[in-house]
């Protein structure tokens, strides 16, 4: 009686549950309402023109849909969508192979486009401009350059790191774009309509405890959802309850805030070493062994939307509610810089 279908077995959800939960289009994607309604305008506008979209930059921290979005802008184009990222492109001809390939009003995708090679960068500035390819051909006095038209198309570029792209590259970007972190509504209804897709049966309780604890970013909440699912179906009766959530994120080392094992050592790190900071990201980094990118766009920008750190001049500190979540005690000592600060 207590035997889980069958079907519902986790061997038989569908392949690639990453990309079964990625909604295919603008009304399916839940969220970033003022992005998706800009969007919505400059891809109709573009469509009634006949013409490229303008070229449109994503960014924020990982997980938040940067990809997903560039593929909707395609698909709801009606155009092809061809997709590369920053360190694939290693030389000037790569990206021109690329570029003359596009057919007329396609998407170029660009994933970590800073981390463009300057000489490819290069090349992108007149095919953003312009729609023209300046290529050099040979080497010393005999180089000459040769144009190449192209056909007009939208570069889509996305990055976790806006301030490390160079400002030209930044400056011929149309629509520039940041991605939020998302609300818990908006992830109850991601897993909502996740646990739908995978054919599991959920009560709201149970759907509302993932979104509490994905730390904001939709890949995270469906990350969750299948190892909740996981739990549901083999220790519960594959329906995705409260208390099955509860005990599989415990389980998962994902506490009430979503805040996961990497987030807390670097918590406890600043408490117990340094009283709370002032901190260099260089210490935390060495400190943590973690790398300095991993802290910067992974780590930190969770952790300072929930005001659980602050960023100061001489370096991170511990906010209020970070000693109370880790259950310490604050220390008294406030640095005189930080006495203006309201308690
Ligand atoms: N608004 C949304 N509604 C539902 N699912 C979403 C939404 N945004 C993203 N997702 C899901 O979250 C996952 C991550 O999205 P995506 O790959 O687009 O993130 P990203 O911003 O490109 O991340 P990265 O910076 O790591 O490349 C995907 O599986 C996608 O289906
Ligand atoms: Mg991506």
């Amino acid at each position: 009686m207590n035997e889980p279908d069958p079907t519902l077995r986790p061997d038989r959800l569908p392949e690639d549950a990453d990309r079964a939960l990625r909604p295919q289009g603008l009304d399916e994607f839940v969220g970033q309402a003022e992005a998706r309604a800009n969007l919505r305008v400059f891809i109709a506008s573009a469509r009634m023109r006949q013409q490229a979209m303008d070229h449109t930059l994503f960014h924020g921290p990982p997980g938040l849909g940067k990809t997903t979005l560039a593929q909707i802008m395609a698909r709801e184009l009606g155009v092809n969508f061809k997709m590369t990222s920053g360190p694939v492109l290693a030389k000037a001809g790569d990206l021109a192979a690329i570029l003359t390939n596009l057919e007329a009003r396609d998407v170029l995708f660009i994933d970590e486009i800073h981390r463009l090679n300057p000489a490819v960068e290069e090349v992108l500035y007149p095919a953003m401009e312009d729609f023209e390819l300046d290529l050099v051909i040979g080497e010393g006095p005999a180089a000459r350059t040769v144009r190449i038209e192209l056909q007009p198309f939208t570069l889509v570029g996305a990055t976790t790191r806006l301030g490390l792209l160079t400002t030209p590259l930044r400056d011929r970007f149309g629509i520039p774009t940041r991605l939020q972190f998302y609300t818990e509504d908006e992830l109850d209804q991601i897993v909502t309509r996740g646990s739908r897709l995978l054919g599991i049966p959920s009560d709201p309780e149970g759907t509302r405890e993932i979104a509490k604890r994905a730390r904001g970013t939709p890949r995270i909440a469906g990350r969750l959802l299948r190892r909740v699912v996981d739990f549901a179906l083999v220790e519960g009766d594959g329906r995705l309850t409260r208390e099955i959530a509860d005990s599989a994120l415990t389980r998962l080392g994902v506490d009430t805030l979503g805040l996961d094992g990497a987030d807390r050592r670097y918590m406890m790190l600043m408490a117990e070493h340094y009283g709370g900071g002032p901190v260099g990201v260089e210490t935390l980094s060495a400190a943590l062994s973690e790398s300095r990118d991993a802290i910067e766009e992974v780590i930190e920008p969770y952790l300072l939307q929930q005001g659980l750190i602050q960023r100061t001049p001489r370096g991170r500190m511990l906010g209020q509610r970070a000693w109370r979540h880790m259950g310490l005690a604050e220390p008294q000592t406030t640095p005189p810089a930080q006495s203006d600060m309201f308690e």
